[in-house]
This record gives C-alpha cells, structure tokens and sequence, in this order.
C-alpha cells in the first residue's frame, strides 16, 4: 500500500475534530510538540529520520508562530521540496512572506469572505463604544463609581452619529460589511480611500476620496487595510496631525498599521479622542500606557472569536489541505498567487 501525503497542522483548533478526521482517511495527519522553538523546527524540516522532511501540506493557526516565528524567506528555503502548500487559518496572512513561497511553487491560502460579518460585528461595537465613550463608563462602573456619586465620577459626553463622516481605509469584504452595518445608525456621510477607486457596484454608495482628503474629512477613521510593506505605519505621527481635532479612530485590521506611539502620543494629548482597538502593534505585549488610557476600548485580537465563525475558518483551512491532496490546488489562494501558471508538478498527492 502506497503511504499516505503528510500534513502538518501547525496549531490547535477548537471545531475541527470531525473534519480532521475525515482527513485522517486520505493523509497522515502529524503534529509538533508545544515547546517547538523556530530553531528546531528548521533543523526537524530537514532532518531526513523526520516525518517533518517528507511533509506536502502545511496548515497553520496565527498562534503556531511562537513555534515557528514567521513563515518568512528562510523558512521557505528551509522547507523540504515535498511542500507544496500552506493552508492559513485567518484572512489576514501577514505572518506568511508570499514572494519566497511563490518563488518555491509554494501555494498559499488564506481563509476570506467567512470572517468578514464576524470581524465587522467587532468594529462595529468599537466603533460604537469609543464614540460614546463607554470603556470609561465601563472602567468607572468596575471601581464603583457611579455617576450619582458627583462630578468626579460623572463620564464625559459620548457622541452620536449624527453629523458624522466616517472614512473606511480599506473598503474590502469587511470594510463593505462594516459600511452595510453602519448605514442604519445615522450617520452623515461615508468616504473610503483604497489604493484604486472600485467599480461603481463595489462601492455600496460611499464616496471614493484621496488619502489627504480622506485623512481631513474623516471624523471616524475605520482601518481595514491588510498589514504589508505599503501599509505598515500607514497611520503615523504626520498622517495623524493632518487629521481631524477629536477624531477617533478604531482598528480591527492589523496594529501595526498604525504607529502604535504615534496613536498613544495623539490620545494623550486630545488629537484622537478615542479609539477601539481589536489589534495591537506587538501584540500579544500591550504598550501599558495605551492599557491604562480609560479612552480606549480594546479587545485582544477576538474578531473572530466565536463558535460559527472558527469552526467555518477550521473546516475551511481542512478543505484546502484535502483539495490539495484531490487535485494539487488550494481552493482560496492568496490574492498575489491568483495569476501564477504553476509548473506541470500540480498534481494530485494521490
Ligand atoms: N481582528 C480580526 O480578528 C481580523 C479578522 C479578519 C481579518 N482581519 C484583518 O482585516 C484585514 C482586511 O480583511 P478583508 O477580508 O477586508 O481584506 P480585503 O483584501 O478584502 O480588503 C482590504 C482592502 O484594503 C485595500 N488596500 C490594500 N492596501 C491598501 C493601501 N495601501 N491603501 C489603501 N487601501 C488598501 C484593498 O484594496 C482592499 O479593498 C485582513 O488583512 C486582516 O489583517 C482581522
């Protein structure tokens, strides 16, 4: 009997059993120990006593990177020629440098599209909550503050909708999830700024604009821009002070997007007077100064931290590790791998 392909699952999941399983029928499915460092995971990769050294397909969690460290150029030189596919479990793949894997005939696949209501509902209650200050109603009630109790204890005026412009950055599948969710709550106007305008029926009535328009006319900054070289600091101490006096701004994208200093700089001094913030720039360490700022209302990173949500993600990341092994292919490739021509090595691993 022929064996069966090798697949890596980096990571634990929480709704996955029945699907691995069922994958446990076509494949040999292997894991690594919780105390994997990256050193020894490159060293067991090529190891040829090791399952590692003969694995295909590679799934992967955002948290295995505390195994593994960043799935960055020497990782993909370090991957035995038997790879040729790595299944991520998220939207967002900035962890995975795609050039080098590219360059190796590597498919990549993210998971898009099933996280976006999940991720939007999230923003959406930030986006909320820092407008109407309730992170420091919320901290007063926790010290036993109550309003009644007199000034001191009083919370300053939150805002409403109305009059409001909001500025999406990064009008994508959860920026347009967002927009749809928003428009029921009053606000004055929707501007969005993405590198190119979209086609008129990609746009859901928001108004296309420059990123210094976009940056003067926003009084909410909603950031849905994925994390890369062109978007990293995107928001930083110049592009702030170009910004509205009072503006707030929420982030469910990636921290470091934003200058996380720049931000905590601005919050100090009244520039940006909230924000709502699921995403930190060195994440999962939390600047404590930003913590203690009773303005911000954070969450750590769970956009798409419920039951439905993950179990779609787990099911989907399982499906393109089981497509690879039916067919050769992913089943979502990353957007920069969409119009590769793979070489005739494609193949089913069976
Ligand atoms: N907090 C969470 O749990 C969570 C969950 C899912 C996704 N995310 C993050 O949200 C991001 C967005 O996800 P999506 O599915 O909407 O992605 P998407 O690719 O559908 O949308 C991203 C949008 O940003 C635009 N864009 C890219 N670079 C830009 C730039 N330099 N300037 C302006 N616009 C630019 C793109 O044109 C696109 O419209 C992901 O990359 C991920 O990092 C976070």
């Amino acid at each position: 009997m022929s064996e069966k392909p090798i697949v890596l699952k980096l990571g634990k999941d929480a709704f996955g059993d029945k699907a691995w399983k069922e994958l446990g029928k076509i494949a040999d499915v292997i894991t690594i120990p919780e105390y994997t460092t990256r050193e020894q995971f490159l060293r067991d990769v090529k190891d040829p006593q090791s399952k590692l050294s003969r694995v295909q397909v590679i799934t992967r969690t955002a948290r295995s990177v505390k195994n593994t460290g960043q799935f960055d150029e020497e990782l993909a030189l370090a991957l035995p020629s038997s790879v040729v596919a790595v299944c991520h479990t998220g939207a967002g793949y900035d962890q995975i440098d795609v050039e080098p894997f590219k360059k190796r005939h590597i498919q990549v696949a993210n998971v898009p599209d099933l996280v976006s209501n999940a991720t939007a509902d999230t923003h959406v209650f930030l986006l909320l909550g820092a407008l109407r200050n309730f992170s420091i109603g919320n901290r007063r009630l926790i010290e036993g503050k109550w309003p009644d109790a007199g000034p001191a204890c009083a919370s300053p005026f939150g805002y409403d909708p109305e009059g409001k412009t909001v500025g999406i950055l990064g009008l994508g599948r959860i920026g347009r999830c967002i927009l749809e969710r928003l428009k029921p709550f009053g606000f004055e106007h929707f501007i969005y700024h993405n590198r190119h305008q979209l086609p008129s029926e990609e746009e859901h009535g928001c108004e296309y604009v420059s990123f210094e328009e976009f940056l003067k006319r926003s009084d909410i900054v909603s950031v849905n821009v994925p994390l890369n070289d062109n978007t990293h600091h995107l928001i930083n101490a110049d592009t702030i002070e170009k910004m509205k006096d009072g503006v707030v701004i929420v982030n469910t994208a990636r921290g470091a997007v934003i200058d996380e200093q720049a931000m905590t700089d601005a919050l100090r001094s009244g520039k940006i007077r909230s924000a709502g913030l699921d995403v930190f720039e060195f994440e999962p360490k939390i600047s404590k100064e930003l913590l203690s700022m009773p303005q911000v209302l954070g969450l750590p990173h769970m956009g798409t931290h419920c039951v439905e949500t993950r179990k779609k993600m787990e099911e989907l990341v399982v499906n393109n590790a089981r497509n690879v092994i039916l067919t050769g292919k992913v089943l979502t490739i990353v957007p920069e791998m969409q119009n590769e021509t793979w070489p005739n090595d494609v193949k089913p691993l069976i």
